[in-house]
């Protein structure tokens, strides 16, 4: 893309957003205040290997509840053939619409969805409660995950790239991939509109990839970002699959995201700990004014597609680091680690959270 088609592509996108964005950015300033978005559900599970109870799972998502997150992902819509742990993402939808958890505050619910057949399955259930005497507040996001990295959009979206329709004008393989997976969630960004759900873009191996290497370019993850807000994204969630990001990669993609007239304020980052680095990579997320951070309780997770990957961060880890700040996230650290040790001794886990793991300690102590 040229210079010139790039700055009008960033002034189309400004004069789009003006006032959300304005509006998010100031908000986050000036109460100084950090979402936590929780994965645990989604992300944290689908990797394991045991099946996990549905029940198991509901009574996951009533705990994270009542410790004061504002959004939990709850599911993904995805193929049963390749993550059977999340094919009872509908049951969930259905009991969380049916009868909303307890919650200090009204909580976002999210899901991933892939592809129009998952958005379909979605809507099934959706639709079914959609002005219901009592739905779940703002419920659902669908989440599409394209990633900048052709080879890892292969095997996470299956993408083929044989279909020559996908982006007429695309010459290189790069772009022809990365155009069809955009191509896939166009529908979901028009059912977003259609009802109203926010949808939530997911970018991947956004910090280094598991086919490419650690060196992954920060303006093909801009120019995905703002493809996806120019689609209607409401927020990116900027992901480190690998957990390869380091606090200088991590700088140069913020600010490359800023060059290209994203804001921060239609960010979230999504750090793997893999190599320890996540909460280094979050004060660096800080500093460039990022408030939204995906994180998930107890460090459950993985990748399917990420060999080695260890988990997300976690959630207490995450919150620990928000309140040694003097930064306000909402969430009762002591209640968080509690469903953290629940939830890695239901899961047949280690807790991989320090922080949720000296805090119990400490509550142990006080007794
Ligand atoms: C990628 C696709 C959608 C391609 O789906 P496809 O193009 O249909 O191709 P396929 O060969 O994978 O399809 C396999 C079978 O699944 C069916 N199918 C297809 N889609 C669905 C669906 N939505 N729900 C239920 N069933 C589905 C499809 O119809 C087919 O059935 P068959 O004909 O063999 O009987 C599919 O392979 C899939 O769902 N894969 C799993 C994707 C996934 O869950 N990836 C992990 C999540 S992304 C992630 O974790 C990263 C993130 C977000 O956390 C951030 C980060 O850290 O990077």
């Amino acid at each position: 893309m040229s210079s010139r088609q790039s700055a009008l592509r960033i002034a189309r996108l400004a004069a789009r957003y003006p006032c959300r964005r304005t509006l998010a950015t100031t908000a986050a300033r000036s109460a100084e205040q950090v979402r936590i978005v929780e994965v645990g559900p989604r992300d944290g599970l689908q990797n394991e290997k045991k099946a996990i109870e549905l029940e198991t799972k509901i009574e996951f998502i009533k705990r994270l509840a009542q410790t004061g997150l504002r959004t939990i992902e709850a599911g993904s819509f995805v193929s049963p053939k390749w993550v059977p742990q999340m094919a009872n993402s509908s049951n969930i939808l259905e009991h969380i619409l049916q009868q909303p958890p307890q919650a200090p505050e009204p909580i976002n619910y999210q899901f991933l969805l892939p592809n129009s057949y998952g958005l379909g399955n979605f809507l099934k259930v959706y639709k079914h409660y959609e002005g219901s005497a009592q739905p779940a507040a703002d419920t659902g996001y669908p989440t599409p995950p394209p990633s900048p990295s052709p080879s890892d959009n292969g095997p996470a979206l299956n993408t083929s790239s044989q279909d020559p329709n996908a982006m007429p004008s695309a010459t290189d393989p790069t772009a022809a991939i990365i155009a069809e997976s955009l191509e896939r969630f166009k529908p979901i960004f028009g059912a977003g509109k259609e009802y109203r759900l926010r949808v939530r873009a997911y970018i991947s191996v956004a910090l280094g990839c598991p086919f490419e290497g650690p060196d992954v370019d920060p303006h093909k993850v801009a120019e995905l970002a703002v493809s996806l807000l120019e689609m209607g994204a409401h927020e990116i969630s900027v992901a480190d699959t690998t957990g390869m990001g380091t606090a200088p990669k991590t700088q140069e993609l913020l600010k490359t995201l800023k060059a290209a007239g994203v804001d921060a304020g239609d960010l979230a980052l999504h750090f793997h700990d893999t190599y320890g680095m996540a909460l280094v990579n979050t004060v660096v997320g800080l500093d460039h004014g990022i408030r939204t951070f995906d994180a998930s309780v107890a460090g459950l997770g993985g990748c399917p597609y990420s060999p080695g990957a260890t988990g997300n961060v976690g959630s207490e880890d995450m919150v620990h680091l928000c309140h040694s700040l003097g930064l306000k996230t909402g969430v009762d650290i002591e209640k968080l680690s509690r469903v953290g040790e629940w939830i890695a001794g239901e899961v047949g886990k280690a807790n991989e959270s320090r922080a949720g793991k000296a805090t119990l300690a400490r509550l142990k102590r006080e007794l």
